[in-house]
């Protein structure tokens, strides 16, 4: 595991796509275990998420994370923070299932065939064993979503950003989820319009127009974005 404070920090953020501003001065100091960021479309959750392993960077303001100031540390951010896009096709790359969680494994285990025998232990803890030898291209959405979720899952990070994990997940699958992330020991923050979710979280934050418009704990956060979306 790597070593870390546990702690995720805003301070000041600003960041526009050419005129575009997106952020407009976010300050926010994550150490809950569990949090979730929701908002209108637009609203800036991806952008702020992406910072948290620099893979945006702020134009103005700083990203700390674990300590590190992202613009300085972008490798070894890159390794503590685990992203899982909310198109899996981004970060499936091999050809076939098991060798997608092989690729992943090799970061931490050099041994193929402890490689092999560990990635289909995972892939049935994923719901996915008997799909091993597939080519991933031929999974059905959810499937390759959760193919993304346990290829970054594998390696440990410590902190786990995951934008919009749900979307392509039927019920029994969107549950599994929901108890894979309720066991999990790793920071987690998700990114979701998939408000149930987030009822056991530890907080929520609101996000509107690139501004944090509420940061509390789950029912009164939902709560105010309901009514805002509802004005
Ligand atoms: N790379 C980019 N280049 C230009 N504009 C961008 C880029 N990424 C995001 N944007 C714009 O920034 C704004 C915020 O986008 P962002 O993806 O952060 O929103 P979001 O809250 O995650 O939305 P959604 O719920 O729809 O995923 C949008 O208007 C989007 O078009």
């Amino acid at each position: 595991m790597p070593d870390t404070d546990g702690s995720i920090v805003f301070e000041g953020v600003e960041h526009a796509f050419g005129d575009r501003v997106v952020l407009r001065g976010v300050s926010l100091d994550i150490r809950e275990h569990r949090v979730g960021i929701i908002g209108a479309n637009g609203s800036g959750k991806s952008t702020l998420a992406r910072m948290i392993n620099a893979l945006v960077l702020p134009q103005r303001g700083t990203v700390t994370v674990n300590g590190l100031d992202v613009r300085k540390n972008k490798r070894k951010v890159r390794r503590d923070v685990g992203f899982i896009f909310s198109d899996p096709d981004r970060q499936i790359i091999m050809p076939t299932v098991a060798e997608d969680i092989e690729l992943s494994l090799s970061r931490i285990i050099s041994d193929k065939a402890a490689r092999k025998t560990r990635a289909r232990e995972v892939l049935a803890d994923f719901g996915l064993d008997g799909h091993a030898d597939q080519p991933s291209h031929q999974l059905s959405g959810g499937q390759k979503q959760l193919l993304a979720l346990a290829a970054v899952m594998v390696v440990g990070p410590s902190i786990l950003v995951a934008d919009e994990p749900t979307t392509m997940l039927d019920l029994r699958n969107s549950l599994m989820l929901r108890h894979t992330f309720a066991d999990l020991s790793e920071q987690l923050v998700v990114l979701t319009h998939d408000l149930p979710m987030l009822d056991d979280f530890d907080r929520v934050i609101v996000l509107d127009d690139g501004l944090v418009v509420a940061d509390d704990e789950p029912a009164p956060a939902i709560a105010f974005y309901r009514s805002l979306m509802g004005r």
